[in-house]
């Protein structure tokens, strides 16, 4: 058995900032190095791991990409990632490298905490951390333009200690990073992008090198070759939980939510992405994601959407015998009216 120990890098950042299009990249020029994926998503339909197998790259096969589907990977440690890990380390054929993709709600503090834990930290180091950041949300202030709401609210109930928990989160993924990658520069101006790096610089104490990317497209060299061993400093990278709470208190995803909505055929799918991006703007709708069943058509359409921002494309045929239907999967605040998202999307097919 090789005893060196396997480098796995967490690859973190808030939802939909690019992190699953960077690993697709990277699995495609990622040289002979043999890769396992795990990949955790919050929500109850597997979306990401979908985009992944259907890379085919033949460093990382299907059977190597793990998907964790149990809750946020930073509250699943002990009962869902320790023991994917450890199955993993018992393969025969050990990766060369292994990669983590977690949640976008997850804090990635646990997460590398865990390797430390006997078992893993004798056969693994983390390479790195690397938080994703969706640079055009950040220009249009989605990471800060909940202040005066988060204001008013501390005015009414004094209990509230909190910062908006989106800003916290996205703090959190920050301040655990070694790499900074500042995502989507195409969807922003020069002048902008000065404005982003500033605000992400100002929002973290530590100093991780930032760099910028289209497409997610760094090359492998880079993203896999930090060399860190960022377990040995997680203490230099506390959370807003773990400051706040020293006695242990576990932390959860209480802010957020998530749902499924199932429909039938979409007749047309140019008309449902455009009502779409009214639901999503009227209740704040944070991630929808998912895929389609366009009325007469072979393929099968992705949609994927952060914030009103939808892109969509027919990612691959509907395969012989697979039940047909349009299933999306809906994240936003715990606030966000469930119900009449629902509905609303319902009533589109
Ligand atoms: N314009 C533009 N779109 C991008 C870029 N990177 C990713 N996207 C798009 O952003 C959307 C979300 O990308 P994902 O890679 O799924 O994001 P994610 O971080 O894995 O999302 P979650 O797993 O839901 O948190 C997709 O529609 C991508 O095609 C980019 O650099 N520019």
């Amino acid at each position: 058995m090789n005893q060196q120990k396997i480098p796995a890098t967490v690859i973190t950042g808030f939802l939909g900032a690019g992190k699953t299009t960077m690993i697709r990249n990277l699995l495609t020029n990622a040289g002979g190095k043999k890769i396992a994926l795990i990949i955790n998503e919050f929500g109850d339909l597997g979306v990401d791991g979908e985009v992944l197998k259907g890379c085919g790259a033949e460093n990382c096969s299907e059977d190597d990409i793990i998907e964790l589907t149990n809750g946020c990977i930073c509250c699943t440690v002990a009962d869902d990632f320790i023991p994917t890990m450890t199955k993993l380390l018992e393969r025969e054929q050990r990766p060369d490298h292994i990669v983590i993709e977690t949640s976008g709600l997850a804090l990635p503090q646990p997460l590398v905490a865990a390797f430390n834990w006997p078992d893993i930290r004798t056969q693994v180091t983390v390479d790195g951390v690397i938080t994703v950041v969706d640079s055009a949300a950040v220009a249009a202030g989605r990471f800060a333009d909940d202040h005066d709401a988060v204001e008013a609210a501390r005015s009414e109930d004094q209990s509230l200690d909190h910062e908006s928990p989106i800003e916290e989160l996205f703090e959190d993924q920050l301040t655990c990073a070694d790499l900074i990658v500042l995502n989507k520069t195409d969807l922003i101006d020069v002048a902008g992008l000065g404005r982003v790096r500033d605000e992400v610089a100002a929002r973290t104490q530590r100093k991780p090198v930032m760099i910028e990317a289209k497409n997610g497209e760094v090359p492998a060299g880079i993203l896999l070759g930090l060399g860190i061993g960022t377990e040995d400093d997680i203490a230099n990278r506390k959370s807003h939980h773990e400051l706040e709470h020293e006695d242990g208190t576990p932390h959860d995803h209480d802010e957020f939510d998530s749902f499924v909505v199932d429909l039938g055929p979409v007749a047309d799918p140019a008309g449902f992405v455009e009502a779409l991006k009214s639901i999503i703007s009227a209740h704040d709708v944070l991630r929808l994601k998912g895929f389609v069943d366009v009325s007469g058509k072979p393929m099968r359409l992705q949609l994927q959407a952060v914030g009103s921002r939808i892109d969509h494309y027919f990612d691959r045929a509907w395969a012989p015998g697979e039940k047909r239907g349009t299933r999306l999967v809906v994240i936003g605040l715990h606030e966000m009216d469930q119900g009449a998202v629902k509905a609303a999307i319902e009533a589109l097919a």
